[in-house]
């Protein structure tokens, strides 16, 4: 009885709670991602921000609906299958809806707007940011509902591993992790630590230029051997420690001397048409260190130099793009990640 009453009580408030919230649209933002940052095959991610302003990144839009239904928009929108129901979008929705439904809570749908900003395929993390935009905005979103958000952090960020996983061929946070914590992320994958936020050099700029092709990500992992050499199992885990411990310190010099590939670049790089033009042009010209962002075909420069930056990030503009939807930004880490805004205001 007394139980009854408290449930009673919830839906109330919930009633109350779903007027207010008619006819407002709430934004989530997700920013593009790069993972592995070459010494860190899916270990090591990080969130980008370009300095001109430019939207980097999938935007989703929430309102409350008698049905759920999903609009998709934005440069890439045609991109992706007209079937609304294989977008990760949908997925997630109907992901995040059962599992409050099977512990009794049940939500008003909602409408979803994808913008898709982020090319499909380009290393950026284009499907984590749509995972990311709209998970942080359901969980917002239904927030303002029920009067706190369904999901913390943690349990959050294992549903996006989750979704993520569904259509990249495997559970990987080097993109979501970043996209939705922000900063440079280090993977934990323990049952109560997922990623780690490192310490950054908050004076790297980070090139970032997609070449306009598309390289699955399934198909990137596949063409990797299946065993790694003792050599190399030793350089990649000295790489990563003392790249670390160097962040820890703020030892750039040896933070930098780390940064090289033995685990994916060698065999992915074959995929990337002037790959190793562009490799030689930016070390040539300061980059501190260059490397294929994700699994491509995005390739990026650090460099500690804004001039350095322009100048790479115009060279790859102008040799490493292949047709008119490649582009090139010069960047920072985005060290929000996922935000939300109100998109009446
Ligand atoms: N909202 C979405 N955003 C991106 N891809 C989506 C989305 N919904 C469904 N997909 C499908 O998921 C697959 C994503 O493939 P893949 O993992 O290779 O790309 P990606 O996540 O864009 O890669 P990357 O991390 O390199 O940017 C594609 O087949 C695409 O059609
Ligand atoms: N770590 C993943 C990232 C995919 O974007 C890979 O390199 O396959």
């Amino acid at each position: 009885m007394e139980a009854r009453r408290v449930m009673s009580k919830q839906n109330d408030m919930q009633n109350v709670n779903e007027a207010v919230m008619r006819g407002k649209v709430l934004r989530a933002f997700a920013p593009a991602s790069t993972g592995n940052v070459s010494l860190g095959f899916d270990l090591l991610g990080a969130a980008l921000k370009p300095i001109d302003g430019t939207v980097l990144g999938d935007e989703v839009d929430l309102e409350l609906a008698s049905e759920f239904s999903l609009v998709v928009k934005g440069a890439f929108a045609h991109k992706l299958p007209a079937d609304h129901d294989t977008n990760i979008v949908t997925r997630c929705y109907r992901h995040f809806i059962k599992v409050l439904g099977d512990k009794g809570i049940v939500l008003p749908a909602v409408k979803m707007t994808l913008h898709k900003h982020l090319p499909i395929g380009s290393g950026l993390g284009s499907s984590a940011a749509s995972v990311v935009a709209a998970l942080h905005g359901l969980n917002e979103f239904y927030a303002q509902v029920l009067g706190e958000v369904p999901f913390n952090q943690h349990q959050l960020l294992l549903i996006m591993g989750e979704l993520e996983g569904q259509i990249s061929g495997s559970v990987h946070y080097d993109n979501v992790a970043p996209c939705y914590l922000g900063g440079l992320t280090l993977m934990a994958e323990q049952a109560d630590t997922l990623a780690l936020q490192l310490p950054t050099f908050k004076h790297w700029y980070w090139v970032a230029c997609y070449s306009g092709i598309t390289v699955s990500t399934a198909a990137a992992r596949e063409i990797l051997p299946k065993q790694v050499s003792m050599p190399d199992t030793l350089k990649f885990g000295r790489q990563l420690a003392v790249f670390v411990d160097a962040l820890y310190r703020q030892d750039e010099k040896l933070a930098v001397s780390m940064m090289t590939d033995v685990i994916a670049e060698p065999y992915r790089k074959s995929l990337l048409p002037y790959f190793d033009e562009s490799r030689q042009f930016a070390m040539q010209n300061g980059a501190l260190a260059f490397g294929i962002s994700g699994s491509g075909p995005t390739v990026f420069a650090v460099c500690d130099n804004l001039e350095q930056a322009q100048k790479i990030s115009l060279w790859l503009k102008e040799n490493y793009i292949q047709n008119d939807t490649g582009f090139s930004h010069v960047c920072q880490l985005d060290e929000q990640g996922a935000v939300v805004k109100n998109a009446n205001a």
